[in-house]
């Protein structure tokens, strides 16, 4: 059972012995260190309790803390992908980042604000929602870094609608409005799990126009999960790539905590599938959102989001341990 890769305390990683419990003590993610209990991190797991953006039913405000206790079980060895993800990089759970509840407009702001002091020290981001809202200021944070950048994302929904009631900053719209302002690469933008009803047939058109490709769900089952992926692999190609997965492209039978389900989704098979067959892009940051633990059972929605997030971190940590490879190998 204890199984350690021989410089297990380089970085800082949870330590597995016969006498650990993965039961105990407070939660972080994956019972990494918290990020004040190391210098810096490579991928910092960060919380964003903000669920003022929704239509529907609330409760994503929780998620971030739901998904840090389904993830207690996590083990140090990611067996589909030979990659020790808490080993080959330092990962450290930098906490929330506090989003006013009462002003969405504020709350943006300061997750954006968030997100730069974190990305500033060199740390790649893997987010926890929150709802989906919250990508927008990210994106505009991981851009200011690293330019446009081709989109992944996961989700039931398309969230290119223009707006809400009004509202310009809501679940259904971060994506509208980072294509607006210039965060995205619209040569590689893709959804993948669209499907359910839409306010009407524009909805599509208008989301085409913004340089969407889609991926629906009924796609990944027809097509199955090595085709979709390789398809999306020559979209993405090289660039700097950002995943945004919205917890609600699972079908409700694999997550129904959350707050705008719809039938016939993806598998949590087919998900975490995609996102391995991903291992070569060049991942930059992710988000996982849209986790409302109220409406969960068993936590089968955070165990599924857990898991999901443990991938994502696996491509980023495989991927810094190779370019430290790289580093270290150089002719000199
Ligand atoms: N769950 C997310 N992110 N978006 C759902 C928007 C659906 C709607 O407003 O009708
Ligand atoms: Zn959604
Ligand atoms: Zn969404």
């Amino acid at each position: 059972m204890t199984a350690n890769p021989p410089d297990a305390t380089r970085p800082v990683a949870p330590q597995e012995t016969d006498a650990t419990l993965h039961f105990t003590g407070p939660a972080t993610f994956g019972r990494v260190p918290r990020l004040d209990q190391v210098d810096t991190a490579d991928i910092a797991v960060v919380g964003v309790p903000f669920d003022a953006g929704v239509s529907y039913r609330p409760g994503a405000r929780f998620g971030a803390n739901a998904v840090r206790e389904a993830s207690r079980q996590l083990r140090p060895y990611n067996p589909a992908m030979d990659v020790y993800p808490f080993h080959y990089a330092q990962v450290a759970d930098a906490g929330d980042i506090t989003a006013n509840p009462h002003n969405i407009d504020k709350a943006v702001e300061s997750i954006e604000a968030g997100a730069d002091a974190l990305l500033s020290t060199g740390a790649q981001l893997m987010t926890l929602g929150g709802d989906h809202t919250i990508a927008l200021p990210l994106l505009r944070s991981v851009a200011r870094r690293h330019g446009p950048v081709a989109l992944l994302h996961f989700d039931a929904h398309l969230d290119t609608w223009d707006s809400h009631f009004g509202a310009q900053y809501t679940h259904g719209t971060p994506f509208r409005r980072a294509a607006e302002e210039g965060l995205l690469d619209t040569s590689a933008l893709s959804h993948v799990g669209t499907r359910g009803s839409l306010y009407s047939k524009e909805d599509l058109d208008e989301d085409t126009k913004l340089g969407f490709g889609i991926v629906t769900a009924a796609d990944v089952m027809r097509r199955g999960v090595d085709e979709v992926v390789q398809q999306l692999k020559e979209r993405i190609g090289k660039r700097p790539l950002y995943i945004s997965v919205d917890i609600d492209v699972l079908d409700p039978a694999h997550a129904p905590g959350t707050g705008t389900p719809e039938a016939g989704g993806l598998t949590s098979r087919e998900l975490l599938e995609i996102v391995r067959g991903l291992a070569d892009c060049y991942l930059v940051s992710a988000d996982l959102v849209e986790v409302a633990p109220a409406y969960d059972h068993a936590e089968i929605t955070s165990v599924a989001a857990s898991h999901t997030a443990y991938e994502l971190i696996t491509l980023m940590s495989r991927q810094i341990a190779f370019f430290r490879w790289v580093e270290e190998n150089k002719p000199s």
